[in-house]
């Protein structure tokens, strides 16, 4: 079976993380996450993630380095994450119900898809590097 890639963007501007909420699945509706998507035949991760971030958030935007361990998902995914620039454009909610910006100290309040929950001490690592 081909593993399929899912990336995600841990965006941190002015010591807030950007997060997204989700609409879908059912199980997954009202969560919130790293934007981004699965990579498509073809594409390299970082390629996927900069079209997904054009889609999802009206941004262009410029992976760096990876954050976090990869997380298995079902059905052969892996979900990554990368750090990421944004080069141009203010991120509105196209696809998902909403986002949001949220600092180091509200993050372990928020509601996360449960596979984000392992990323949480990266993550509050970077905001507080940032
Ligand atoms: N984008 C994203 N997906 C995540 C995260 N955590 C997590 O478990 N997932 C899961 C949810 C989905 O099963 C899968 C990615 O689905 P998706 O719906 O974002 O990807 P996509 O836009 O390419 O999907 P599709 O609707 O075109 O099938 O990864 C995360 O932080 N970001």
């Amino acid at each position: 079976m081909n593993v399929c890639v899912v990336v995600a963007a841990a965006i941190v501007v002015d010591g807030r993380l950007l997060l997204a909420q989700r609409r879908r699945p059912a199980a997954l509706d009202g969560l919130w996450e790293l934007p981004g998507g699965k990579v498509e035949p073809g594409e390299t991760p970082t390629d996927a993630l900069r079209r997904e971030l054009r889609e999802e958030l009206d941004i262009e935007t410029e992976a760096g380095e990876r954050i976090g361990v990869e997380v298995p998902l079902a059905d052969g995914l892996v979900l990554r994450a990368y750090l990421t620039e944004i080069v141009s454009g203010i991120p509105r909610a196209l696809d998902h119900a909403a986002i949001g910006w949220f600092s180091a100290a509200e993050l372990p309040a928020v509601d996360l898809v449960p596979n984000d929950r392992m990323w949480l001490p990266d993550l509050e690592r970077a905001l507080r590097a940032s």
